[in-house]
């Protein structure tokens, strides 16, 4: 980014008030009257119908439409481990996106925790005030103990967004992009860079579409993941292969698919020249993708190119995802989010990348036009149908496979986040 730019960042972030959220009231309190039943004596009521019956708390509080953006700050963004507090602009920011995007109120918690134990006992003790929890730039592979721990203690819906919005993203825009290139997931050569929690999360998730993990190379900073290390963790050792490969420059000859969940500038122009033709590259570290798009772009004509970036075409970013299915989640009182729900989410956003594109994106984009094809393989985020699509589709699916604690909401389709809490 240019200097005007950091400058216009931290700008936004600090000017007319510091931060990016507020808390707003939903009732009147103008008179004693409101007072006193906002307040002491009323409030007293239902507090006692809550320690009755705990699903009270969905009637009378804002638990229903409320998730906690939980991190420890130890993978943000690309950036690495910069501790809990360092977190906090990511951690509002996704705050800005559910409200924004799919009008659940949010509150951000940084939590210094000495070991993943640690986190777990902090996030399990304050589980039940929120309607979801989603976990946020936390490493691997202490991410993938302590979201299934979670899972297991929680009654609510507990998503770990860079595994599985991220795998969600990921492969909407990639079956589109294989589409378009001519190419299917199942024959196609993929190489993966990065073996974190989102590069985990997304080959399994391929995986499941269609792709074979034996024509998957992932790699990690020692190189190509190969069933000859004896330093894997569980998790990477699922995507071992038997190869003589052992570098970037090695697993990259001939390959389809580059997906990059690693860190900025590991991929170079020599590298993207040994891909197939109409090479696949998601280049989604933030925010300095594996390639700058201009860089790929001058290096090859036949790319199908997405970054995780909001300046670019072909965000392939989990923004697409968490807003709208933790919506379609609390609608149905979901008690997780299963394969069921982040399966018919992927269908969800690849269908939608298909239909024309609407007047509200191209004025918020300032285009002219824009069709399916290699610049947009994925929907854009300021899509509004986005909420109908994923949410409805999210909701269904944890109704048919026995998830929801309540039926398919009669208020839906949702046309706009004023409709959220329906009639
Ligand atoms: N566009 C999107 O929606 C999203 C993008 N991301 C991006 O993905 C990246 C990883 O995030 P996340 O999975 O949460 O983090 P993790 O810390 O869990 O994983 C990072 C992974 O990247 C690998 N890595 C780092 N540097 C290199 C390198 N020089 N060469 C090879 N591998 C490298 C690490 O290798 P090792 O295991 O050896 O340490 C590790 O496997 C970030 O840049 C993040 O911005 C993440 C989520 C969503
Ligand atoms: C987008 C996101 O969640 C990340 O880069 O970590
Ligand atoms: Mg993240």
């Amino acid at each position: 980014m240019t200097d005007a730019k950091k400058q216009a960042a931290l700008d936004y972030h600090s000017q007319p008030i510091p931060g990016k959220l507020s808390i707003e009231l939903t009732k009147p309190t103008t008179s004693a009257k409101h007072l006193a039943l906002a307040y002491s004596p009323g409030v007293a009521e239902p507090c006692r119908e809550i320690a009755k019956n705990p699903e009270n708390a969905y009637l009378y509080t804002g638990k229903g439409n409320l998730v906690a953006v939980i991190s420890d700050g130890s993978a943000i963004l690309g950036l690495g481990n910069l501790g809990p507090l360092a977190s906090k602009p990511v951690m509002e920011g996704k705050g800005v996106l559910f409200k924004k995007f799919a009008g659940i109120n949010s509150v951000d918690i940084e939590i210094n925790a000495e070991s993943p134990q640690a986190f777990i006992d902090t996030v399990a003790r304050i589980a039940d005030t929120w309607g979801g929890i989603n976990l946020e730039d936390i490493k691997a592979p202490e991410c993938f103990e302590i979201e299934r721990a979670l899972v297991e203690q929680c009654s609510i819906p507990v998503f770990h967004d860079d595994q599985h919005g991220t795998a969600i993203v990921t492969a909407a825009g990639m079956l589109n992009a294989l589409d378009i290139a001519g190419k299917k997931v199942e024959d196609a050569r993929i190489v993966c860079l990065g073996a974190g929690a989102a590069a985990v999360a997304c080959m399994k998730l391929l995986v499941s579409c269609g792709a074979r993990a034996e024509n998957i190379f992932m790699l990690d900073r020692k190189g190509v993941i190969h069933s000859g290390r004896e330093d894997l963790n569980q998790y990477k050792a699922m995507f071992a292969t038997e190869t003589e490969r052992r570098t970037l420059d090695d697993a990259i000859e001939g390959a389809d698919v580059f997906v990059g969940l690693s860190g900025p500038n590991l991929l170079s122009p020599e590298q993207l020249k040994k891909m197939a033709a109409n090479p696949v590259v998601f280049a989604c570290s933030n925010p300095d993708p594996e390639i700058h798009p201009d860089v790929a772009n001058a290096t090859r004509d036949d790319v199908i190119l997405a970054t995780g970036r909001s300046d670019f075409p072909n965000q392939v970013n989990n923004v697409l995802g968490f807003p709208f299915i933790f919506r379609g989640a609390l609608d149905v009182r979901a008690t997780r989010i299963n394969e069921e729900m982040k399966v018919a989410a992927v269908h969800a956003l690849k269908d939608l990348a298909r239909e024309p594109v609407t007047q509200e994106v191209l004025d918020a984009y300032e285009i002219d036009s824009l069709e399916f094809g290699r610049g947009y393989i994925i929907p854009a985020p300021l899509d509004s149908r986005l909420l109908d699509r994923v949410s409805s589709a999210v909701a269904q699916a944890a109704v048919d496979s026995g998830v929801a604690r309540k039926p398919y909401p009669s208020h839906y389709p949702l046309t706009s986040v004023e409709d959220v809490y329906g009639g």
